[in-house]
This record gives structure tokens, C-alpha cells and sequence, in this order.
């Protein structure tokens, strides 16, 4: 176990946002927090120099990936991730069970672990609990997540209940595996879309006992009203002292819901990913850059954006960059959308200190046009 130093700051009187703050050996991460998303050891398009004045208190990494490319034993050797990717702040690392279940192919789980060829090369490998484990702590991240099994959805009520078993058990063997005492491990509550099937994994995970918990299985193609609801379910599963983490979540509105129900960390490759794709946050809702509507326009990507590219730059430059598939397209495209995010949460953080979060929720919807969800 590694003390993060979870202080709960300031509860939102109309609403279960809060505001926190956990320590890591890395440094502290003020919450609610968007942890952008650098899977191979990068967050794509992005130097560290340029994720810190964009924001970013911590990222993320993936095992999956760095165990099969360029290893996690020689990152080990190399003195870990922080070194090897010139990075000095918090790193959280996913532990590779989604991946290989997105990624991998010709996969076999049993309880041993899941065996699968790699989506590179077509290698064959295995990967379990303890191996987890091993690799996170070669890495060297700061919080470490169990292996866990992300049922497909929709998927049988009696598959989601083994499946949470089965998560439960890994989780124990992940706990005992862990020795490193100056990293976190959380543990990732399963249990499809049935509250009363994440009660139990929630409970059951409580018992063995994390650093703090997340919830996995979602963002997994159900229809965002349902995902909302989730939210709303299963906060009150994990105790209020501990971080609350959903992973892979989200757009912009649903960082919102999320921090409304009672959540506390979030990663998502929308907007890294949507930016190589040309599609933009704003604080009127997304644009896309290659619209033939902005080849003359004069202004900033967002008025109300007062990061680097908008300080700097036109749509019309930005549209020329991304038509002519210039690298440049995709760092400054990048930028403007993980200093969204960053703002957006900053702004979050800020409204719970105030006492006005459910005023800046209302503001949020009312700016795009839309009732609040
Ligand atoms: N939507 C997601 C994203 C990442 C996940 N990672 C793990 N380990 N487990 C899940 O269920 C996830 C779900
Ligand atoms: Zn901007």
C-alpha cells in the first residue's frame, strides 16, 4: 500500500463534485484532473515542456504496449519511465488487460491470465496478473492499476457476474504481487452496466483493499444517457476518502457528469485523437478544422482560448496545415485540445472552490446550446 495523501479539499453543496488532492513520489495532482493519454511513452505530437504549459499535472501509459514494444525490461534497466521519457511529474499506467482485449488478437483468457498474439508482429504471448504487475513496477509509474477483464457490452448478466469473479481474484493476486512501496496500485471495479453487480465487485475489492478505485467497463459503446446513469450508481460504491477514477472517460460532457457524480480522475484519447483527426474542442462545442467554411477565417480556433495555437495562429493557417497533412497540424492541433480539456477542469476545480460548480454546469450546456444532460 502507498499513502496518496487523499485530503477531500472542499465538497460542491449542490451536487457530489469534489475537490481533492492526492501526493504521489512525483509530485501532487489537485483533483478533479483529466490525465492526458501518452500510451507508448509519449503523449503523441506533445514535448513534456509543451504538457506542462498546456497544463498537465499526470499522464498516462500503457503496459500492454511497452511490454511488447520497446520492453519493459530495458525501460527498467533504463531507469524507468520518468527517465526514459524525460518526464518528472506523476505517470499512472493501465495495466494492459483493455488492450489486449482491443488490441491483441486471437486472445484466450483463462484464469491463469489471457494469451494472445501480438497485434505488431503476431508474437505470441501471455500475460497475467503478477505479469501485470511486474511490468508496472519495471515502468515505474506512480500509480498502478490491476489487470482486469472489460467484459464486452452488451454481454450476458450470468458472463458480466464470472467476469467481476474473475476480476476479484485477479485483483488479489495483483495486490500480493505488488512489493514496490513507493507506488499506488487501484483497484478497477467491474460489473457491466447492473449496479448491483458493481456493488459486489466494489465491495469485494474494498476487502482485499487499494490505494483507490476505479471504475472500468464503461465507455465501451452504450448509449451516453446509460453511461450517465452509471456514474450516478456506482459513486457512492467507493468510499468518498478514496480517488475515484473512471477510465476512458470522455467528452468534454462527460467529464462534467462525472465530476457532478462524485469523481475525481479521468483519461481519454479524444482530444489527442480527435486533433490528428482535425476535430477541435471549444467552449461552443467541437469544429472541424478542415471545413471549407474557416479557409479565410481570420480568428483563433476559440475566442475564448488563450493557449499558444490560439494566441498564435488562424483557422485558416490551421485548415492549410491540416489539409496539406503537415506534422505541425497535429502538435498544434494537439495543444488546443488538451489545453481544453486542462482549462475546462481547471475551471471545474476553480467553481468547486467557489461553491458555484452547478452554476458553471448550467453555463457549460447553456454556452453550446443544449439543456444540461
Ligand atoms: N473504457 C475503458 C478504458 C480503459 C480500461 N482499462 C482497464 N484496465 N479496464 C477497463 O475496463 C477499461 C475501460
Ligand atoms: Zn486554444
Amino acid at each position: 500500500m502507498f499513502d496518496l495523501k487523499f485530503e477531500l479539499i472542499k465538497k460542491d453543496p449542490g451536487s457530489s463534485a469534489r475537490l481533492g488532492s492526492l501526493t504521489t513520489t512525483h509530485g501532487k495532482i489537485e483533483t478533479p484532473i483529466f490525465m492526458p493519454v501518452g500510451t507508448q511513452a509519449t503523449v503523441k505530437a506533445m514535448t513534456p515542456e509543451e504538457l506542462v504549459q498546456a497544463g498537465s499535472q499526470i499522464i498516462l501509459a500503457n503496459t500492454y504496449h511497452l511490454y511488447l514494444r520497446p520492453g519493459h525490461e530495458l525501460v527498467g534497466r533504463l531507469g524507468g519511465l520518468h527517465g526514459f521519457m524525460h518526464w518528472d511529474r506523476p505517470i499512472l499506467t493501465d495495466s494492459g488487460g483493455f488492450q489486449v482485449f482491443s488490441l491483441g488478437e486471437l486472445r484466450k483468457i483463462s484464469e491463469e491470465g489471457v494469451k494472445f498474439r501480438s497485434h505488431i508482429d503476431g508474437s505470441r504471448h501471455f500475460l497475467s496478473p503478477e505479469l501485470s504487475i511486474a511490468i508496472q513496477q519495471s515502468l515505474g509509474a506512480d500509480i498502478a492499476m490491476c489487470f482486469d477483464e472489460c467484459p464486452p457490452y452488451p454481454a450476458e448478466v450470468s458472463y458480466v457476474q464470472k467476469s467481476l469473479e474473475l476480476t476479484t481474484r485477479w485483483a488479489r493476486r495483483c495486490k500480493e504481487a505488488h512489493t514496490r512501496t513507493d507506488q499506488a496500485l487501484f483497484g478497477i471495479v467491474q460489473g457491466g452496466m447492473h449496479p448491483e453487480l458493481r456493488r459486489e465487485s466494489a465491495e469485494r475489492l474494498i476487502e482485499i483493499g487499494f490505494d483507490g478505485y476505479a471504475l472500468g467497463g464503461l465507455s465501451v459503446g452504450e448509449e451516453k444517457g446509460l453511461m450517465h446513469e452509471m456514474f450516478h450508481a456506482c459513486a457512492p460504491y467507493v468510499p468518498e476518502h478514496f480517488p475515484r477514477y473512471i477510465m476512458g472517460i470522455g467528452a468534454p460532457e462527460d467529464l462534467i457528469e462525472a465530476v457532478n457524480a462524485g469523481y475525481d480522475m479521468f483519461d481519454c484519447v479524444m482530444p489527442t485523437r480527435n486533433a490528428r483527426n482535425g476535430a477541435l474542442f471549444t467552449s461552443f462545442g467541437r469544429i472541424n478544422i478542415k471545413a471549407a467554411c474557416f479557409e479565410e477565417d481570420t480568428g483563433p480556433v476559440d475566442p475564448e482560448c488563450d493557449c499558444y495555437v490560439c494566441r498564435n495562429y488562424s483557422r485558416a493557417y490551421l485548415r492549410h496545415l491540416y489539409r496539406s497533412q503537415e506534422i505541425l497540424a497535429s502538435r498544434l492541433n494537439t495543444w488546443h485540445n488538451l489545453h481544453y480539456y486542462l482549462n475546462l477542469m481547471r475551471q471545474v476545480r476553480d467553481s468547486i472552490a467557489a461553491g458555484t460548480f452547478s452554476a458553471f454546469r448550467k453555463e457549460f450546456y447553456a454556452q453550446r446550446g443544449g439543456a444540461g444532460s
